[in-house]
């Protein structure tokens, strides 16, 4: 039976996946085989021993300790672009708020519930409308941050709008740049973006390279009146930093799903409670993808999208055993792992090895079922992370 522990608030459909005769998942499982989240953070929850994988149901895991989960070979997984579509329409969606008077006309007509009269009103409403004007973003520029998942799809979604686009990623991926518009005009760095967008958008993760990416420097480059968006992470931007700039009259709206309390009630800040992924499809997508591959690692020690090891997937072969080992990435190891299995007179039916970065993972499928004294040799050799049998 695999346990799987369960944070946060999980679709039903992705739980679904796990067969019940063979997987317990539940908020409350002691020791787990994997863990399911969300926005959870694993820093503060003990790593238990039983420990194999951890699947975040969704884009960002600066909620998880990769580095501290890879040396113990913890394979840690999210779901690359499940729920990009559900922010990208947030964006839009704050594209919007923040150029057309809809808040503040909002809370000017809630506040006449005192009227009875309906043309009275209709007339006050005529001569107040005025107030709350706006403008359009077709035929304005935006500059998106990261054209990754979300990035792309928000490029596309202003390029229908009728908006030119910019955009800065010094780190695309080829499958990325494949899916991006060619319409996009690609920034060497971040201020020529800044200089030139009325509306910022920042699809970057959260990590050390990117945290107060968007700074007083930065805010001193953007075009009075600029939008900034922030669908990203807290960290990517200095709240107060953007408070100073808004003030100032520089920076025209902040737009942000990471409110602080520095900017609460701000009148210049639409704010929204961390809700860009809160769709029941992308909670669907997610959870259906990260249940699927923590299936697949824990069934067959076959890995697709972990943000730590490589992908690995090899097919089984009937009536043999699976070995899955992970190993620091340095020479040798896989041939001292060989050779115990050839002493131990264990016959090496298949077998895949593949590295990332400081780490490599291998699966061997065996002829016969390898006993405890083999896994306990393997596991004694030298720069073996973690060992299986499957
Ligand atoms: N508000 C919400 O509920 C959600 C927020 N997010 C956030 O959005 C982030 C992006 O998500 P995806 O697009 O799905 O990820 P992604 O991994 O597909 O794209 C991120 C892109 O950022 C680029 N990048 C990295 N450092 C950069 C830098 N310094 N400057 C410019 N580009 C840089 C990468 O090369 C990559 O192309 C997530 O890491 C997460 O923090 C994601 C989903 C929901
Ligand atoms: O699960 C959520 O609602 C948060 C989504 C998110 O922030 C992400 O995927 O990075």
């Amino acid at each position: 039976m695999y346990k799987v522990r369960t944070y946060n608030q999980i679709s039903v459909k992705g739980l679904d996946r796990f067969p019940r005769q063979a997987y317990e998942v539940g908020s409350d499982i002691g020791q787990p085989d994997a863990f399911l989240l969300r926005s959870q953070k694993l820093q503060d929850v003990e790593v238990p021993k039983s420990l194999l994988a951890a699947a975040r149901a969704g884009a960002g895991v600066n909620n998880v300790p990769v580095a501290q989960y890879s040396k113990q070979g913890i394979v840690v997984f999210n779901t690359p672009g499940a729920n990009a579509n559900a922010v990208k329409e947030l964006v839009m969606a704050g594209m919007l708020l923040a150029t057309r008077g809809i808040l503040p006309g909002m809370a000017y007509v809630n506040s006449l519930t005192a009227m009875s009269d309906a043309a009275e009103m209709a007339a006050l409403l005529e001569k107040e409308k005025t107030r709350f004007a706006g403008g359009e973003i077709k035929g304005k520029t935006l500059g998106i941050v990261g054209l990754g998942a979300i990035g792309s799809m928000v490029a596309d979604m202003a390029l229908a709008m009728g908006m030119k686009v910019v955009g800065f990623d010094p780190a695309l991926s080829i499958d990325a740049a494949w899916r991006l518009s060619s319409e996009v005009s690609r920034m060497e760095n971040l201020q020529s973006l800044l200089t030139r967008a009325d509306y910022i958008s920042l699809h970057v993760p959260a990590m050390d390279a990117t945290h107060h990416l968007i700074n007083d420097d930065a805010l001193g480059l953007v075009k009075t009146g600029a939008v900034l968006l922030n669908f990203a992470r807290e960290t990517i931007v200095d709240s107060a930093a953007v408070k100073r700039s808004l003030d100032k009259g520089k920076l025209g709206k902040y737009v942000c799903d990471f409110p602080e309390p520095a900017l609460l009630g701000h009148a210049k800040v639409i704010a929204t409670p961390h809700i860009g992924a809160s769709t029941e499809e992308s909670e669907e997508n997610c959870a259906v993808m990260a249940a699927n591959q923590l299936m697949d690692y824990l069934e067959n020690g076959n890995i697709v999208n972990s943000v730590n090891f490589p992908n690995v997937n090899m097919g089984r072969t009937a009536g043999t055993t699976r070995i899955t080992f992970s190993n620091d990435n340095v020479s040798g190891v896989l041939g001292d792992v060989l050779s115990v299995l050839a002493e131990k007179k264990v016959n090496v039916i298949d077998m895949m090895n593949k590295s990332r970065g400081e780490l490599a993972f291998n699966i061997i499928d065996v002829e016969t079922s390898p006993g405890d004294h083999v896994v306990a040799a393997i596991e004694a050799v030298a720069h073996v992370i973690r060992v299986r049998v499957i």
